[in-house]
């Protein structure tokens, strides 16, 4: 059922389906998209002593951010290097900043802190990739692909475009990619798969109109 790769048009149609149409609440697919990443980064037998989220303000971001407070509860060593404005964060990401804030969630504004991390979660840019990465979220960029942490990208690493997999100016590379719903087809290509490592199609409770019927 989840075999199938799909363009940035159909994500963003199939998630605005489910919320819009269906009626599960966003804030429930963000919540299953972090744990959907959190479990990967639990049983992929990454080295946990020092994480590092480094978040955008969109809805890749929020993921991000609730994986932040995933790992936080859990008792693991945490930090959110947030990128962008967050007076500008989109209503689902301004919430996970809000719940981040009651657990005191570490934030960092220090590149080295990512540099020096052993597990970098890559939550910058998502399927919401418009245009060239330039400024501050390269810097950040560059300092994940410098890093001798491993780096899991959420969706998409973020730089690639996932309708051609193109690199965006600067592109994460990721040595896993927990994507949700379904394979993005830019992260088939050649570039696309260099950048993304072992990718995860992760379930959570997006589908396609076709693979609905059954249920209805
Ligand atoms: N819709 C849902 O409920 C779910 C979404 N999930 C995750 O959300 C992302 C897609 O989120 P979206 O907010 O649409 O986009 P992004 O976070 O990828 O980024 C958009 C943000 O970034 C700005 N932007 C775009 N390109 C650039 C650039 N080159 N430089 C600077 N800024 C840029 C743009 O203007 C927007 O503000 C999806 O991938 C999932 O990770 C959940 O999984 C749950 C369901
Ligand atoms: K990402």
């Amino acid at each position: 059922m989840m075999s199938k790769a799909i363009t940035i048009a159909e994500a963003q149609r199939y998630d605005a389906h489910t919320i819009n149409e269906i009626g599960i609440p966003a804030l429930v697919l963000m919540e299953r998209a972090a744990l959907a990443t959190f479990n990967n980064l639990l049983n992929d037998d990454f080295d946990l002593s020092r994480v590092v989220v480094v978040a955008a303000t969109g809805n890749n971001g929020g993921d991000g951010i609730a994986v932040a407070r995933l790992l936080h509860i859990r008792g693991i060593d945490v930090e959110v290097y947030l990128l962008g404005d967050p007076a500008k964060a989109t209503s689902q990401t301004a919430q996970q900043l809000k719940i981040a804030n009651y657990y005191h969630i570490p934030f960092t504004s220090d590149l080295n802190h990512v540099v020096n991390a052993t597990l970098i979660v890559d939550a910058i840019f998502g399927v919401g990739l418009s245009r060239d990465i330039t400024g501050k979220f390269a810097d950040a960029i560059n300092a994940i692909n410098a890093a001798d942490a491993k780096t899991v990208a959420i969706d998409v690493p973020s730089g690639i475009n996932a309708d051609t997999g193109e690199v965006m100016g600067v592109a994460v590379v990721a040595d896993s990619t927990t994507t949700m719903a379904y394979n993005k087809i830019g992260l088939l290509t050649i570039t696309g798969k260099q950048h993304s490592g072992t990718v995860h199609v992760a379930d959570i409770g997006i589908y396609a109109q076709d693979h609905l019927e059954h249920a209805r």
